[in-house]
């Protein structure tokens, strides 16, 4: 499916939108549900990743696909390892075979498991055969994806003892970390994180309870680039959110301020408000917390004919697609002057955007999604949109609500 966006003269809008759970939460409570199923759950994520989750924890045996998952991929290894009745190979789809999860096999194995890559070293498809975890102790590297240490905490108050876990090298996607931590503590599992050390206690039962996900702010991020590319006095509503978020992409509340974007908590609704012009030329932003706004900030940036330079992102080159090399591919088909590394990206500030111009997605929905509210500048069109699907299925329609207009071509 190839969309071509567009957007009456007018930049203006005052709209609703309801966003489902966050996919992070989700996939986490959805695990926690596995082990202790008197956990209910409400405002699921309804993401192909939280699809794929859900049928995932449910086999016992046998070939589990996860697709483009990364989350259900390390989530579900740890899971299948720790499971004594449970025998499966996990795979996904050709991105996912590429991108790494040796820390957390090599983590796991310290602790007993019993998994063999079935391609190549280090990478998936993988052959879990499931174990009781004997140890309660494993060190593992942080800096690569803190998806790996997520996976051992969720399963950690399941293990007879517990887990305690060193963390070497600088910690990534922090926020990440903390929010399994919170969301354990929330189903009374005990949990301490200090410097390098993290403990979860072991915990047999959990009492009957609901948790209810907040809406997921990386999706948002797509709404806070587009009122910041509308003329003042535009405004659009998202439920469901909270002002102390467990999700660290709530950080666009205080990025936003930078482009003109100011955030309004009622109840449970936000409406984000464009309230001035912007006068900044350039913004410096650290990512390294919230790695899933660096295409959405960067896109904003080319529509304002801003400057950026975005450091700690040295965990997008093994995400859905390189990141880095999709963005400055992409963000140089429309003109821009970009430079990246390792880690880092810089835009120059720049006067125009070439219109009519195709994005690539490379399977990865981020790219479709962040580049989409370009179309209230220029007319353009995103190749392969349905990839939108992996975390945000009602996006297209979305953004009909708001008044772009959407053609397939
Ligand atoms: O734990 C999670 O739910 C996630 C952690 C982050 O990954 P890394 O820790 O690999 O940066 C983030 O990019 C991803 O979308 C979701
Ligand atoms: C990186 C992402 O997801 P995952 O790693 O779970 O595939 C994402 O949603 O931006």
């Amino acid at each position: 499916m190839k969309l071509q966006l567009s957007f009456p003269e007018e930049r203006t809008i005052s709209k609703s939108i309801k966003i489902t759970g966050s996919k992070s939460e989700t996939n986490r409570l959805l695990l926690l549900q596995a082990l202790f199923p008197t956990i209910a759950i409400e405002n699921l994520s309804n993401s192909d990743d939280g699809e794929v989750m859900q049928k995932g924890l449910k086999k016992t045996s046998g070939v589990v696909d996860i697709h483009h998952a990364g989350t259900a991929m390390r989530f579900l290894t740890a899971f299948f390892a720790s499971q004594e009745d449970r025998k499966v190979v996990l795979t996904g789809s050709q991105r996912m075979q590429e991108r790494p999860i040796k820390v957390l096999v090599e983590a796991l194995r310290e602790l007993g498991a019993e998994i063999q890559y079935e391609k190549n070293e280090g990478y998936p498809p993988i052959k879990i055969i499931g174990k009781k975890l004997a140890k309660n102790k494993v060190s593992l590297p942080a800096n690569i994806s803190s998806q790996y240490i997520s996976a051992l905490l969720l399963i950690a108050p399941s293990l007879a003892n517990g887990l305690e876990l060193e963390l070497v090298g600088k910690i990534t996607s922090v926020p990440y970390i903390k929010m399994t931590l919170a969301l354990l503590e929330q189903i009374g599992v005990q949990t301490s994180f200090e410097g390098n050390q993290i403990r979860v206690y072991p915990k047999e039962k959990v009492k009957e309870t609901t948790l209810v996900v907040e809406s997921d702010w990386s999706s948002a991020s797509y709404f806070y680039s587009i009122v910041a590319l509308c003329n003042p006095g535009s405004e659009v509503q998202l439920s469901s959110y909270k002002e102390n978020s467990l999700q660290g992409d709530s950080v666009l509340t205080e990025l936003y301020k930078d482009f003109g974007v100011e955030t309004i908590f009622e109840g449970n609704l936000i409406t984000l408000r464009k309230t001035s012009e912007n006068n900044i030329q350039f913004v410096e932003y650290d990512l390294s917390n919230a790695p899933d706004t660096a295409q959405t900030i960067a896109v904003t940036c080319l529509g304002l004919g801003m400057g950026c330079h975005l450091t700690g992102l040295h965990t997008l080159p093994i995400k859905e697609t390189d990141r880095l090399a999709a963005l400055k591919t992409e963000l140089t088909k429309l003109g821009a002057e970009v430079e990246i590394d390792a880690e880092s990206l810089t835009l120059k500030p720049s006067k125009s955007i070439v219109p009519g111009v195709s994005i690539d997605t490379y399977n990865d929905h981020r790219m479709a999604m962040a580049f989409a509210p370009l179309g209230l500048k220029r007319d353009i069109t995103i190749n392969d949109a349905g990839v939108v699907s992996k975390s945000y299925p009602d996006f297209w329609n979305d953004l009909e609500i708001l008044g772009f207009k959407i053609v397939n071509v």
